[in-house]
């Protein structure tokens, strides 16, 4: 993973070289917070040593009670399931994956009407063990394949914490389970089984991940100026500090759309803390020039655009065409194309001083992803140790999640009795 800050210096008032240089003695000190954590295995920080802890033999050896299957069914949400997805969607396989990460009852019955629940593998995965949408999704799946004929006992694999629902069931019918890792919030648990089992399934070479993972760790220096994640944080923390509160994360690649959705997770509840972060915003380049674009260069100046591609990439020639107006795209290819996009938005935002980082990766494989996803993590983990956020917790999800059991009847919880609160005021269509 490289990274270019060149963009965020010329376009940002305050942020100059000399402040960056002041930035850096901040990082030292972050990062030797941030080995002693890794070193302690301390909650969070453990995340940061996953490329050396995880044991794709022990994944592996609960892979193989399968035979090769036609789908796996990833059940579970958040951290639970975008880890797996970021890498099993940049990737090819024979083996479909498909996760259900939601409780929509149009998309669950149409996914299972899709399935052959036969010739699939069902992963099943939650840290805690007691996420309704989860659990609710496994009730529905494993009813669906009874119904089929199927006996999901044989067709299950549980990722999950020592204890909760997951593993009572999972000791109950013996199902193949692997451990979610200690001290490591869902979030930053893609290099581990959480993120793994997929890959593993599809036929992906896991290890090959976790050695990007490993390149990350050998990555990970003192300096900003020495490493390329510590630039990302210290960059996109400096510019949040000087009003860049948007960080619109935009890859030049298809196949990474859904890394993008894995990022918008780790940032925004890592760093959504104490009334500080930044708001991470999905875009994909070239398609979301012809959407968001307009935003980002003419819109408040409140935002940095993360550009993020691969370097090398399969290509298609452009067919020679007389059609007018054309003739200079013809000969070319679709990369050149993309790539000249690239180069044209970043330079057309440094040109309306929007602040953008260019993140590279050589290209979508399963050790660039590995670094990738580890870089970002490392980033994310700095941003927060100089903002002085706790980046490991997510305490402002739990409201809503009371909320709904105390509706659904699932105990008294205050929460549930705010929502009927609620005041009115509709304005409905006559
Ligand atoms: O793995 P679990 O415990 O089911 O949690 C799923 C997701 O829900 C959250 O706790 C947020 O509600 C995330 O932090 C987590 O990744």
């Amino acid at each position: 993973m490289n990274v270019d800050l060149g963009n965020t210096i010329e376009t940002t008032p305050g942020l100059t070289d000399e402040t960056l240089d002041r930035l850096d003695d901040r990082v030292a000190a972050a990062h030797d917070r941030i080995v002693a954590g890794m070193e302690a295995d301390e909650f969070g920080y453990a995340a940061l040593t996953l490329p050396e802890t995880t044991d794709p033999e022990a994944i592996r050896a609960v892979m193989d009670q399968f035979d090769r299957p036609a789908a796996v069914l990833t059940v579970g949400i958040g951290g639970s399931a975008l880890g797996a997805a970021a890498i099993s969607n940049a990737l090819e396989s024979d083996v479909d994956a498909h996760f259900l990460d939601n409780v929509d009852p149009d998309a669950v019955d149409a996914l299972l009407a899709d399935l052959p629940l036969a010739e699939t593998v069902v992963n099943v995965v939650s840290k805690s063990g007691t996420t309704a949408e989860t659990l609710a999704n496994f009730l529905v799946v494993r009813e669906a394949m009874a119904e089929a004929g199927v006996d999901w006992t044989e067709r299950t694999i549980v990722t999950t914490g020592e204890e909760g629902n997951l593993r009572s069931l999972a000791d109950e019918h013996g199902l193949p389970a692997l451990d979610v890792p200690d001290g490591v919030p869902g979030r930053f648990s893609a290099l581990s089984t959480v993120g793994l089992v997929v890959p593993a399934l599809q036929g992906h070479d896991i290890e090959a991940v976790l050695a990007g993972g490993r390149d990350g760790m050998d990555a990970l220096a003192g300096s900003l100026y020495e490493s390329p994640a510590y630039a990302y944080g210290a960059a996109t923390y400096a510019l949040a500090e000087r009003g860049a509160l948007t960080n619109a994360v935009m890859p030049y690649a298809e196949s990474l759309e859904t890394f993008a959705e894995w990022f918008a997770q780790l940032w925004a509840e890592s760093l959504g803390k104490d009334g500080l972060g930044q708001t991470p915003a999905r875009a994909l380049g070239a398609t979301d020039q012809h959407s968001q674009l307009q935003l980002y260069r003419a819109g408040p100046p409140d935002k940095i655009v993360s550009l993020i591609r691969p370097t090398e990439r399969a290509d298609t020639t452009i067919p020679e065409t007389d059609l007018d107006g054309l003739a200079y795209l013809g000969g070319s290819s679709l990369a050149d194309l993309l790539d000249a996009e690239f180069a044209a938005t970043e330079a057309s935002l440094a040109a309306a001083d929007v602040p953008n980082i260019r993140v590279e990766i050589e290209r979508v494989d399963e050790r660039s992803l590995g670094e990738l996803l580890y870089g970002m993590e490392a980033a994310c983990v700095l941003y927060g140790e100089l903002a002085s956020i706790s980046t490991f917790t997510q305490p402002a999800v739990e409201w809503g999640k009371k909320a709904a059991r105390g509706l659904l009847g699932g105990g008294d919880f205050p929460e549930a009795d705010a929502v009927a609160d609620k005041r009115e005021l509709r304005i409905e269509q006559s």
